[in-house]
């Protein structure tokens, strides 16, 4: 098994730069599959896991798609087949993005029920609800969503129970083809949606209020393939201001949008940890001798604190002195780096969705399990303040979101260091049958 092993005690200073957003370029590749004509060529795509897994799933759809040097050139005007692969689904949540957008181009989807971390039940609902209302026809068997339109989809008025990211990406998606105006109400409203948003109007869609919670979106005849270039990742930002802050560093976030950082930013001062912003990234430094101070954090949609960073400010706050409680209402199972983090002395007790941190521990080195992708990123951001040698397994679900990230962090001073198994190493292949064009039953 593939393992990271961290040698804590560094302090980071430098520059890091920050990559394309998992979560904007994943929608963002699934819309091109909305472009009947020419070619859509996304810069700043980080060659992430998921984000390979995603180029698979447009591929065993037919459709061409080439990706080199964090480009991807996507040519949607053939799709070939309405069935994504349950070898590739099952690895990612955000394959389920394509289901809006095929149902919305040829009328059919077949997706299996989508995998990704287990961080909690994470229905697909709200998606499902949306589709119905727009005149789709769902059904499920065998672990597959079978969705048809007789002819287009029509714009209807979806008031999210939730405002699912997902949902909204997936509607707004289907919308911007459809017959007439959708309106989406109670939308979330992170800036990867306002990315997608962006990237739908420059094919031709006419998508308004993105980043709003009311979206309205009248449908088009046609979209076209173009040119984007995807916003820097705030998560991966994020993580490294923490990985700063923990090792008293001395770090600049070269790219960060500090405008979709504010409650991070906000809480690691209110902690002690000194951020200075500007218009190309952001400085992250703590004064010598400071001691970082015990903050409370509740996890929210956007604007909110982001759940996606509730496990790495959890490692932060381990080390800082008095109590904090961090509370997460977005996902009910987020909790799964408690027991690693405790593996490493950290003093955490759970109590629902509520958990307290006794700060000022004495972090040690220790054999601890990446659960799921940011419960990694929280692993070794506590190893970079341990004492001694922490080895950290499970590490796939890290790769899924963090592009070279023990380069990145050896680069300001860590030692950091990958040991990879042979086994793998060998990837694995899943090749795209050979098919022919669909055309829509309204064509
Ligand atoms: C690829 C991607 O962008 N992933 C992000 C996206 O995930 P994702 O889009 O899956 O997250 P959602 O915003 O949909 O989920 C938020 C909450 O809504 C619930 N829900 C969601 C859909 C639904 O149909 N019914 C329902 O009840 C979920 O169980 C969860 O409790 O937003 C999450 C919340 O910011 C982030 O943690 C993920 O990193
Ligand atoms: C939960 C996450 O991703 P996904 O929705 O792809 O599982 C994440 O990025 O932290």
């Amino acid at each position: 098994m593939s393992k990271i092993i961290v040698r804590g005690g560094n302090r980071l200073t430098g520059k890091v730069k920050i990559s394309g957003a998992k979560n904007a370029v994943l929608p963002i590749i699934a819309a091109s599959i909305l472009g009947e004509e020419g070619s859509s060529v996304i810069h700043e795509a980080p060659a992430l896991d998921d984000v390979v897994t995603i180029t698979r799933v447009l591929q065993a759809l037919g459709i061409d798609l080439t990706y080199h040097n964090e480009t991807i050139t996507v040519n949607a005007s053939n799709i070939k087949s309405v069935e994504a692969p349950y070898e590739l689904v099952r690895k990612m949540r955000a394959s389920f993005l394509v289901l809006g957008p095929l149902l919305a181009r040829v009328g059919r989807a077949k997706i299996p029920l989508p995998g990704g971390c287990a961080i909690g039940t994470r229905p697909i609902d709200q998606h499902l609800k949306g589709f119905e209302a727009m005149g789709a026809e769902i059904s499920l068997g065998q672990g597959y969503i079978d969705a048809k339109v007789d002819g287009r989809l029509i714009g209807a008025k979806i008031y999210l129970d939730v405002a699912s990211v997902g949902a909204t990406e997936n509607i707004m998606m289907a919308a911007s083809l459809a017959k007439g105006t959708t309106v989406i109400e109670n939308a979330a409203k992170e800036p990867e949606i306002v990315d997608l948003a962006n990237y739908l109007n420059a094919m031709g869609a006419k998508v308004r209020g993105a980043g709003t919670g009311v979206i309205r979106i009248e449908g088009v005849e046609r979209l076209k393939g173009v040119v984007h270039s995807v916003i820097p990742d705030r998560i991966e930002a994020g993580t490294y201001m923490m990985a700063a802050a923990i090792t008293g560093g001395d770090v600049y976030i070269d790219g960060a949008i500090s405008d979709h950082l504010k409650p991070v930013i906000s809480k690691m001062q209110e902690m002690g940890v000194n951020v200075v912003e500007d218009e190309n990234g952001i400085r992250v430094f703590v004064p010598k001798d400071r001691t970082l101070k015990a903050v409370d954090v509740k996890t929210l949609p956007y604007p909110g604190f982001p759940t996606d960073m509730q496990a790495q400010m959890m490692a932060l706050l381990t080390v800082s002195d008095g109590t904090s409680v961090l509370t997460e209402t977005v996902f009910e199972n987020r909790f799964m780096h408690v027991a690693e983090l405790k593996n490493m002395n950290a003093q955490i007790k759970v109590e629902g969705h509520t958990a307290i941190i006794s700060g000022n521990s004495r972090l040690t080195g220790a054999k601890v399990c990446a659960t799921d992708l940011r419960a990694g990123a929280a692993l070794i951001i506590a190893a970079l303040a341990a004492e001694g040698e922490t080895e950290i397994s499970d590490i796939h679900h890290i790769d899924r979101g963090y592009i070279q990230i023990c380069e990145k962090l050896r680069a300001l001073g860590a030692s950091v260091r990958r040991a990879e198994s042979e086994v793998e190493k060998a990837a694995e292949v899943i090749e795209a049958p050979i098919l022919k064009p669909i055309q829509p039953s309204w064509a």
